[in-house]
């Protein structure tokens, strides 16, 4: 009785996310158009007054009908987190016609279930075309394998919120030709994974890639006595563990990732920082234009002349411009040694005109300049409204 009750209910609420699934879907659509619009008309695509005024006037009709303030506010940063997304994803698309291909090969670190092949499924889902996935073994055969056009794209890890800049993916930008075409930032969630036949005894080894044990070093001083195998990826980390079915292995890596290779998750959010993403950049042996209306970062690399105040001189310029760094990093140069290559990372448009003249004045001051890409900011800010006023409005 209580059961049939229950079924009766729950048969309601399936019908219910139903209407609510194409509720959501008309609205994409009607984005879509929006997006459509904004081409024509040359409008930007984020348009923070509006979702504003939408926030303040769905928290009070969603009060009216019994819903949380703070419910209404998140479910709706959401969807406008992927409306955004989509809208650039689409003017992006628009403004490079040639390198919208109908199938995207793509490249990235280790194998199916690894972080990079996650943040390659993330990133492609808004992408037209068929996704092809072709693990790689190292980030060097990752970009050889887009620069002999084998691939057409690459995803790398860039930095992490536990262990900061990924040293080996910055040193393969310094000498290759590929650009940088967009960014993703993924959340990275270790979890303690062991064979699901086995009881969770003793685990004397653990098997991940050296980054993990990076981001996760606080948990394992607190396990103390154990031996830690590096992997190439974590994918090939949970491939030991699936074959060797042991209670004393376990590999680290997403849970999600570990159900590919048979595998539980015992224990989960390891890493040191609680807030654990990794940014991905995206590269392709070709540059993309950003179209104006998309909010837009250029990444680049120089080595200043040796004099004191070199690399300040240089900072200023960006200051002179107006132009934001968001990110300074310096790594030796190969061959000289004590000489430093700067990657910076500023908000802005390689094609707007402050940013054509600070480059331009880059150029003539460094020793060495070159622009690795520009690409849309995937970073959409949810726009905060005050709760607590809206709804005494
Ligand atoms: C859909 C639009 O584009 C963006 C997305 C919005 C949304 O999904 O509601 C609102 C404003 C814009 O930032 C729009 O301009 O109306």
């Amino acid at each position: 009785m209580a059961n049939e009750e229950l079924e009766a209910l729950r048969v309601a609420i399936t019908e219910t996310d139903n209407d609510l699934l194409a509720t959501i879907a008309k609205r994409q659509k009607l984005t879509h158009q929006v997006a459509e619009t904004k081409i024509k008309h040359h409008i930007q695509v984020r348009d923070q007054v509006r979702e504003e005024q939408l926030l303040v006037r769905l928290i009070k009709q969603g009060q009216e009908v019994g819903l949380d303030p703070h419910f209404v506010t998140k479910l709706f940063h959401v969807i406008i987190e992927d409306s955004v997304l989509n809208q650039q994803s689409l003017l992006a698309q628009r403004a490079n016609p040639e390198a919208s291909l109908p199938i995207n090969r793509v490249a990235f670190l280790g194998e199916k279930g690894s972080y990079s092949y996650l943040a390659t499924q993330k990133y492609f889902a808004r992408r037209s075309g068929e996704l092809v996935e072709i693990g790689c073994k190292s980030f060097p055969d990752i970009i050889a394998t887009v620069e002999s056009n084998e691939a057409d794209f690459a995803v790398l890890p860039i930095e992490n919120t536990s262990s900061g800049s990924i040293n080996e993916v910055y040193d393969q930008l310094q000498h290759t030709r590929l650009s940088i075409i967009g960014e993703l930032t993924h959340e990275i969630n270790h979890a303690l994974l062991i064979h699901e036949d086995v009881e969770l005894g003793k685990i004397k080894t653990l098997y991940a890639h050296p980054q993990v044990f990076a981001q996760c070093s606080h948990f394992l001083a607190e396990l103390g006595n154990i031996e830690v195998k590096p992997c190439d990826s974590t994918s090939a980390a949970m491939l030991v563990v699936n074959e060797l079915k042991s209670p004393e292995v376990a590999a680290i890596g997403s849970e999600g990732g570990g159900r590919l290779y048979g595998l539980k998750a015992v224990k989960s959010k390891l890493a040191n920082q609680k807030e654990n993403h990794s940014r991905f950049i995206v590269v392709a042996r070709n540059p993309i234009k950003v179209p104006l209306q998309v909010p837009a970062k250029t990444t680049m690399i120089m080595s200043t002349v040796q004099s004191p105040g070199a690399l300040v001189d240089a900072l200023t310029v960006l200051k002179d411009n107006d132009i934001a760094m968001t990110k300074l990093e310096s790594r030796p140069i190969n061959g000289n040694p004590w000489e430093e290559m700067f990657y910076i990372d500023v908000e802005g448009n390689i094609e707007d005109g402050p940013m054509q003249k600070a480059v331009e004045s880059l150029r003539d001051m460094t020793r060495y300049f070159k622009i690795l890409g520009c690409y849309p900011v995937e970073d959409v800010a949810p726009t905060r409204v005050a709760v607590a006023s809206s709804l005494t409005q």
